[in-house]
């Protein structure tokens, strides 16, 4: 085995800017990134910026499991150098790393219509990443990564804000990024995490205690930086941008910075899978199969852990296909079809809607790439024949993901809707119903410890007709495949790996990162552990405190069950 990467001196060694060097850099920027305040950004992918690094900056965690991937030796984590880089000073980073990072403006459209006003000038040049600056591309261990401070200060496309993200939302970023990963859902990937002693900003929050659905005060709260790491930051958003200007020829460059724009998504997310000497054309329809297989796979794989997005605009919409932003979401705990808990985010963005509002963004995907078509008619038609099977495929996608999770060899749409509609009528809590679920029990009563009420006598009698109708689908699947009795413990352990047992339960949370601003950081390395072995049965003392339904004072609690301000 390799040494593992222990100093920045080393870690430098694996920068490599060539990718990012093959586009184009906004010509009107500063060349030593000292460039934050709003403005239009015309042209260019890029736009070179210093973060703004964190005043007194404290190490709260690393991910273990991406360090390895990494190849970095824990230990990096809580060096000197590690911590001035990634709490967002850049100012003595070893060669060949430059003491800037990059900053990318992408458009932004919601649930399939296209925006402008949310930039400051009306016209999209100023929206892009306010926040989020990315400060190297390695190569380790063979593969490519981008890595991006989010909260690390003001950028051209700040938009007036501060630039900066509190604890409570790093926090969950962080946490989340690697839960995700653990769930086997692609995810943008999260390094470090370091928050200030000295620095705040104000966000609109929630009493303690409080029920109301919007905010009430403007809370002081500690800032952070959190890393988070993927192929790349490539947006459905960003690739609209340069479609949007290409489409109207808003300048000279444009078409040929959208086809490099496209030809660079293709590099960073789809190498392996896309011939790259191919006409371009034929890797815009290739990429078109390719992301649409993504993205059905990844919002099917959402609802079977009970993730909801919260803000499925497409500036939040990977373009490599993985979940991105982890600002206003939430995991389902007590089942509803239309489970949201962004107060902004409305009923589109909830969560079993979130196939259609995937749909959305791949129609918007597919409207940008059909500019780079234009002239083939052929191929757009193509194109247009995949955007329209979007629907098809998603339904696939969601089939087979209900198959697994009810541990069936076949989808059974019968006995799928009987299914929701019951827990629907029941209220259920989601995970640990389909967990208890996959010990494939003879009856009903260790299913309704996933109950928040007893059901009346008449539903319980559909409960169990439910469940015989369920079981003997299993015993039919187990019986064609000669053993009954193997068989059955085979589906009950697949079963067990599509249903997690500890998953994301906010008001485990919120305690976790209140303890975290008086500098206790214990609850969020309990939790780093609790969340990255979620299909594990793990201790009885775990067990007690997090596979729990969800107390009763939580529900509509402010800052809990919803939340209106994700930075
Ligand atoms: N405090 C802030 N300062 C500057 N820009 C911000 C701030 N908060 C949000 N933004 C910007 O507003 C836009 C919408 O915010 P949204 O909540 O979708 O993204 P985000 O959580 O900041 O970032 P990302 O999508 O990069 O995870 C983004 O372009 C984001 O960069
Ligand atoms: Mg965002």
């Amino acid at each position: 085995m390799t040494e593992r990467i222990k100093t920045i001196d080393e870690f430098a060694k694996h920068v490599d800017y060539s990718l990012l060097e093959s586009l184009n850099c906004d010509p009107q920027a500063t060349q030593d990134g000292n460039d934050h305040n709003p403005r239009q950004v015309f042209s260019g992918h890029y736009v070179p910026v210093t973060p703004t690094p964190l005043t007194s900056p404290k190490y709260i965690a690393h991910s273990e499991t991406l360090f390895a991937e990494l190849g970095l030796d824990d230990s990096l984590a809580t060096s000197k150098a590690f911590t001035q880089l990634f709490s967002g000073d850049m100012s003595a980073v070893p060669a060949p790393m430059k003491p800037f990072g990059w900053a990318t403006g992408y458009a932004l459209s919601i649930y399939g219509t296209e925006y402008t006003q949310q930039c400051p000038f009306r016209t999209g040049n100023g929206y892009g990443d306010g926040r989020a600056i990315s400060i190297v591309e390695a190569v380790l261990n063979g593969k490519r990564w981008e890595m991006q401070l989010k909260g690390a200060g003001r950028t051209p496309y700040c938009r007036g804000a501060d630039g900066r993200a509190v604890l409570r939302s790093s926090v969950r970023e962080f946490l989340v990024q690697e839960h995700m990963h653990a769930l086997g859902i692609p995810t943008s990937r999260s390094l470090s995490l370091f928050m200030s002693e000295s620095d705040s900003v104000d966000r609109p929050w929630y009493r303690e205690g409080s029920h109301s659905y919007e905010p009430e005060v403007m809370v002081e709260n500690i800032t952070a930086i959190s890393t988070r790491v993927a192929p790349s930051f490539l947006r459905v958003g960003q690739i609209e941008l340069f479609a949007r200007r290409a489409r109207c020829d808003e300048h000279e460059h444009a078409r040929d910075e959208l086809k490099a724009i496209v030809m660079h998504l293709i590099e960073r997310e789809y190498a392996k899978e896309i011939d790259t000497t191919a006409p371009l054309e034929e890797q815009v329809i290739r990429l078109a199969e390719l992301f649409r297989d993504r993205l059905t796979n990844l919002v099917s794989q959402w609802v079977r852990v009970g993730y909801c997005q919260g803000n499925f605009n497409s500036d939040n919409c990977a373009a490599g296909g993985f979940t991105l932003d982890y600002g206003p979401f939430g995991f389902c705990e007590f089942f509803e079809a239309d489970y949201q808990p962004w107060t902004g985010g409305g009923r589109h963005f909830s969560f079993l809607n979130q196939p259609i509002a995937a749909q959305k963004n791949f129609d918007m995907f597919c409207r940008s790439l059909m500019t780079l078509l234009e002239e083939n008619s052929a191929q757009l038609s193509q194109l247009n024949a995949i955007n329209d099977g979007f629907s098809g495929v998603m339904e696939r996608a969601m089939e087979s993901m209900w198959a697994t999770k009810l541990g069936l060899a076949s989808y059974d749409h019968d006995l799928l809707i009987k299914l929701l509609q019951l827990m629907l009528r029941t209220g259920v809590d989601y995970n640990m119903f389909f967990r208890e679920l996959s010990s494939i029990p003879e009856d009903m009563a260790s299913l309704t410890k996933s109950f928040y009420y007893p059901p009346k006598a008449e539903v319980m009698t559909e409960w169990e007709a439910w469940l015989q109708s369920w079981r003997e689908r299993i015993e039919k699947d187990a019986e064609a495949q000669g053993n009954q009795t193997n068989a059955i413990a085979t589906i009950a352990e697949n079963m067990q790996q599509a249903n997690p047992k500890f998953t994301w339960r906010e008001w485990l949370i919120v305690p976790a990162y209140k303890a975290a601003e008086k500098g206790d950081f214990t609850q969020i390395h309990e939790l780093q552990n609790i969340l990255t072995a979620p299909y594990d049965e793990q201790s009885e003392e775990v067990e007690n405190k997090y596979y729990q339904l969800r107390p009763l004072e939580f529900f509509s609690a402010g800052g809990v069950a919803h939340y209106s301000c994700s930075s």
